[in-house]
């Protein structure tokens, strides 16, 4: 279970984020929408103690997060590629992240073997350093590299993005499936409404830090988001000048 409370963040006196209240209980899978800037990369990054908070705090499974360093062995994340290491093979950076995380050698050829579809022929048996690899491979690596260890709290930033639609089809079922152990609480941002819709039970809409949607996914969700940001973008949009004769 993971519970925010009155929980800011600001910069130069300008609150980014500002969640009064959010529980995420254990086995959720959770999407994270928002407009660009909305929060939810800072959110995240409070979850991960990668940032302080202004004011508030969070507590997973009972460990405030800026007081202990407890919540890491059982939390993982992938929010950019500043997560990897350059100078090692995907091989090595998975062996170097189970190390970290009490699995051996065996325990991680395992697990490289089992995502061989998602890896497809790529990234993996390349002999090349992670620096070297495609966007979408590095990503690929840093989202299985995520999953080392049996986290209970997994973290994924914008997941789908810079993915080819058969490794995004892949990973919405890789996501699926760790959504389906009640003991895992999955927490994915993503532009992508229809990844977002599919993959999470419930749905949470950031505009400029604050919560303002959150929703129990149903056939209704899609739909629902859609909608809104339809409505934002029309808000936001020019209004066209008619000019008369005369002023022409
Ligand atoms: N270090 C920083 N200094 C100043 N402002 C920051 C800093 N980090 C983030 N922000 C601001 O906080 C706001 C929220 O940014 P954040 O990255 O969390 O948004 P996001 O929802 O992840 O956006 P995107 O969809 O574009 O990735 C933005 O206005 C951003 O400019």
């Amino acid at each position: 279970m993971i519970t925010i409370n009155n929980l800011s963040k600001q910069y130069n006196g300008t609150k980014v984020l500002d969640i009064e209240s959010l529980e995420i209980p254990k086995g959720q899978a959770i999407g994270l929408v928002g407009n660009n800037g909305a929060g939810k990369t800072t959110l995240f990054s409070l979850l991960l103690d990668l940032i302080q908070p202004s004011s508030g705090h969070i507590v997973s499974n009972d460990v405030r997060i800026d007081q202990s360093e407890d919540w890491k062995p059982f939390t993982s994340a992938f929010i950019d590629e500043s997560f990897l290491i350059g100078y090692l093979t995907p091989e090595e950076y998975f062996y170097f992240i189970g190390e970290l995380r009490g699995q051996n050698k065996a325990d991680i050829d395992a697990l490289i073997a089992s995502y061989s579809d998602f890896f497809n022929g790529e990234a993996v048996g390349q002999k090349k350093y992670l620096r070297d690899l495609s966007k979408g491979n590095q990503k690929k690596v840093g989202i299985v590299a995520a999953l080392i260890g049996k986290p209970q709290v997994v973290i994924l930033d914008e997941p789908f993005a810079n993915l080819d639609p058969s490794t995004q089809i892949r990973l919405k079922k890789i996501i699926k499936d760790l959504a389906n152990d009640p003991e895992v609480t999955v927490l994915v941002s993503s532009h992508d409404l229809i990844h977002v819709t599919e993959v999470a039970q419930r749905v949470v809409l950031l505009e400029k830090g604050r919560v303002v949607k959150d929703i129990e996914k149903s056939s209704a969700t899609f739909k629902e988001l859609e909608d809104y940001f339809i409505g934002i973008s029309e808000i936001h949009a020019p209004v066209a000048t008619v000019l008369t004769e005369e002023e022409e």
